[in-house]
């Protein structure tokens, strides 16, 4: 059995950077950037206000209080002609471009209008409350690098940058096929025997949250004619996702029936718990990833191998590294040769450090539990007995990327 590592490495060798397309800027939530955002315009284009108040010459208010002809108006939106001469001030508001010959800005509540003129109580320095051209931004800076997901603050820079298209790469499809004579979609009549697949509807929310498009193949039964059927509908897919039929019983049939269908095998079998009978492939170009039927197992597989996965399709860093640390919650005995995976949940010890508590039973089909779980606890292969208190790695469930 390989490692949890060196599945992961495998199953990213084995899938290539999926090619670009371009769409509206109000379709780039969610999609992941092909190339750099770069800028099209500079923020602020000229020096503008950060406040209301007055334009002035600085060393006109060096001694205060000090009284300024009003020499013009300018609201954001709008320009002053003008220049500002010496012992002139223009009103100015928020936004609004600084005029020619003002180097700051004296806030309002700073000064007061008499007439024609403003008398101003408080001296500002030279380039107090003016936003330079380019604070923000210049034309060919990038905003945003390629093999990033657009979320909403990209979204806004984009705009702000004057970029209206942008490449992105294609939606991955994913083809889910859940395998088992006992599984039937929820609101079918339930047999004798049956029970509700969860695997199909959680994989496929998974697929759609990360930005891929699922593609629903149905159920296979537990005969060959109908697991090489469904399975051949994959074609044209960028990934076949089965669950079930993974394990060593002679009803597990995926390794077997996709093997007569062509699959080149990677690997099958890792030193994982749960998620053993993990199995990596190619099935006539397609790429497929067997997960097992334990509907967590399936799970905990998709958060670790199924994320990285489509990360990879979209051109995004590896996100294998998304662990944190916490402290042990309860004592844990020695582990075996399998690196378990716990469902587990968090909270803050008294001096803050987060702290995460495995649930006392880990049975892989509760999912139950895992949903009630805040995270996976890592315990690595042959990990001895362990006190609480004791460093982990933690695996977080939680968040916006990715979720469960
Ligand atoms: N003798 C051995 N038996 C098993 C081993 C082993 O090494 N030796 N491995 C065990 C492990 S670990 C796992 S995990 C399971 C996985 O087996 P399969 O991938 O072949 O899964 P199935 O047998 O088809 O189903 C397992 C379990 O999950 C339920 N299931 C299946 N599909 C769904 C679905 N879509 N939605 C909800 N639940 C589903 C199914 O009814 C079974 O209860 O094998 C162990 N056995
Ligand atoms: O590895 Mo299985 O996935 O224990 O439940």
């Amino acid at each position: 059995m390989i490692s949890v590592e060196e599945a992961r490495r495998r199953i990213l060798a084995g899938l290539a950077v999926l090619p670009a397309e371009q769409v509206v800027l109000t379709d780039a939530l969610g999609r992941v950037l092909a190339e750099d955002l770069v800028a099209r315009t500079t923020q602020p284009p000229a020096p503008v206000s950060a406040m209301d108040g007055w334009a002035v010459r600085a060393a006109d208010v060096a001694s205060v209080p000090c009284r300024l002809r009003i020499a013009g108006y300018v609201p954001a939106g709008q320009h002053f002609e003008g220049t500002v001469g010496p012992g002139e001030a223009v009103r100015i508001f928020t936004g609004a471009p600084v005029p020619d010959g003002a180097d700051a800005i004296v806030i309002q509540e700073d000064a007061d209008q008499e007439g024609d003129a403003v008398v101003v109580r408080e001296g500002v320095a030279a380039g107090r409350y003016v936003r330079r051209a380019g604070l923000d931004f210049s034309a060919g800076d990038v905003g945003v690098r390629a093999g990033t997901l657009m979320g909403p603050r990209a979204v806004g820079l984009a705009a702000a940058m004057n970029v209206p298209w942008l490449r992105v790469r294609r939606r991955p499809r994913v083809a889910i096929l859940p395998t088992g004579d006992e599984i039937v979609m929820p609101g079918e009549p339930i047999g004798r025997n049956q029970i509700v697949s969860s695997n199909a509807l959680a994989l496929a929310a998974f697929v759609r949250q990360m930005g891929g498009l699922p593609v629903d193949l149905g159920i296979a039964a537990d005969d060959r004619a109908s697991l090489a059927a469904l399975a051949g509908a994959a074609r044209g897919c960028d990934l076949l996702v089965t669950t079930g039929g993974a394990s060593v019983g002679e009803h597990d049939l995926v390794r077997s029936v996709l093997g007569e269908a062509g699959l080149q095998l990677d690997f099958w079998q890792i030193a994982m718990r749960p998620g053993k009978p993990l199995m990596f492939g190619q099935l006539a170009g397609t790429p497929m990833l067997g997960l097992p039927g334990n509907p967590v197992s399936a799970l905990v597989c998709a958060v670790l191998f199924l994320r990285p996965a489509i990360a990879r399709l979209c051109g995004m860093p590896d996100l294998a590294a998304a662990e944190e640390q916490a402290v042990l919650g309860a004592d844990l005995g020695a582990n075996d040769r399998r690196e378990d995976y716990l469902r587990a949940t968090l909270d803050r010890t008294p001096d803050g450090r987060l702290r995460a508590t495995p649930f006392p039973t880990q049975d892989s089909s509760n999912l139950l539990r895992l949903v009630a779980a805040d995270c996976l606890l890592v315990r690595e292969p042959h990990a001895p007995p362990t006190a609480a208190g004791a460093p982990v790695r933690i695996v977080p469930l939680g968040g916006v990327f990715g979720a469960l």
